[in-house]
């Protein structure tokens, strides 16, 4: 059972991973790309790194961009260990 994080830790953590923001118990991204496909594709990548690691995004497109939010359901909402792992995954999808 993925335990909660405290807010320390979040905030250290999101040291490493530019961009992140953490609000109402989500830490969340919006990536740009050149065009909408870019961004679908991007999208597509996420979705398999999601089914691998069994844990899913909130994910919001407009055109060009991606808003990416986590939490963990398992736990009641909050943000895990599970999460922060997800980012930095899509961190590295991103480029
Ligand atoms: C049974 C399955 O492992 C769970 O429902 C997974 C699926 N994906 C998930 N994604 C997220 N963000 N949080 C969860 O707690 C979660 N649980």
């Amino acid at each position: 059972m993925a335990e909660p994080l405290s807010d320390n830790k979040i905030a250290d953590e999101l040291g490493s991973l530019p961009g992140w923001e953490h609000a109402n118990d989500k830490i969340s991204k919006e990536f740009s790309f050149d065009n909408f496909r870019d961004a679908v594709a991007f999208i597509n990548r996420i979705a398999f790194e999601a089914e691998e690691q069994v844990h899913h995004p909130e994910i919001f497109n407009v055109y060009n961009t991606v808003n990416i939010s986590l939490s963990t359901h398992d736990a009641g909402g909050k943000v895990t260990g599970k999460d922060i792992t997800l980012a930095k995954t899509i961190e590295s999808l991103y480029n």
